[in-house]
């Protein structure tokens, strides 16, 4: 296990692999695990950087609310802390969010870009209050049955009921401050208007079951990225990386030695 501290926080990463590095931000609920099968897939050619977003994992989870500037500013400070300047930047929806304000904040950081299952606009503000009130009343065990139905697949849920289980695990056992405070991040984005400004090559892709971020939805944030590719995931729900690792990895591995570093 390895830890940093980036402005007063403490941030759980691991770096694995060698090669053109990759930074991954994970989605909310989850930690750096989510990336895991991917990254087995990509380490002999690239070097990854994972860490567990704030709030999330081994990371601190102070009292919120977040915003995605400042998830940005933990992702920069991390890449600043461990002198990795250029990146290939790799988000999953409130880490694609992430990813898009690094992008079109510091494109000198960033050489290309891979956005998952993620828009410039997730969701409404009722529906995020709605989920901080019931994760404030009863953790995020609280919401967990729910959240998990859009996360997969419904082959994934019948077909890996243990893993299934295992992920819900992970999403159950998110500090509820800290996953309160990211809805309330993901509530108050709208990169909308800051699109135009990312100028790296991007693979924007979805699973074709994405009930959260649906591929319709993805479509249009690509739409609006000049250097943009997009890709269905089929067989998978919100999460790629886990449902569908060999297929992401793939997708990934192509669009990065396309890219320069
Ligand atoms: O929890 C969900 O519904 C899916 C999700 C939305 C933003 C994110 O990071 O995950």
């Amino acid at each position: 296990m390895t830890f940093a501290r980036v402005e007063q926080r403490l941030v759980h990463y691991r770096i694995k692999g060698a090669g053109p590095r990759v930074a991954f931000l994970n989605s909310l609920g989850t930690d750096m695990r989510i990336w895991d099968a991917v990254v087995e897939r990509l380490a002999d050619r690239f070097e990854c950087l994972l860490a567990d977003m704030r709030g999330h994992g081994l990371s601190d989870a102070p009292a919120g609310p977040y915003a995605i500037s400042g998830l940005a500013d933990d992702t920069l400070g991390l890449l600043d802390h461990l002198g990795w300047g250029r990146v290939h930047l790799v988000g999953l929806s409130v880490g694609g969010l992430v990813a898009q304000e690094i992008a079109a904040r510091a494109p000198a950081r960033v050489a290309a870009l891979a956005l998952l299952d993620t828009a410039a606009r997730i969701g409404e503000p009722a529906m995020w209050n709605e989920r901080i009130a019931a994760v404030e009343a009863g953790g995020t065990a609280a919401i967990a049955d729910g959240v998990i139905r859009r996360w997969f697949s419904a082959g994934y849920l019948s077909r890996e009921p243990d893993a299934a289980a295992g992920w819900r695990n992970m999403l159950a056992r998110t500090p509820s401050a800290g996953y309160a405070a990211t809805c309330a991040a993901i509530r108050d984005a709208d990169l909308t208007e800051r699109l135009a400004a990312i100028r790296a090559p991007t693979l924007v892709l979805v699973g074709d079951e994405d009930q959260s971020t649906p591929p319709d939805l993805v479509r249009a944030t690509a739409d609006r990225i000049a250097a943009s590719r997009f890709e269905v995931v089929a067989g998978a729900g919100h999460l790629p990386p886990a449902e569908q690792p060999a297929e992401t990895a793939r997708l990934l591995a192509l669009h990065f030695e396309r890219s320069h570093p």
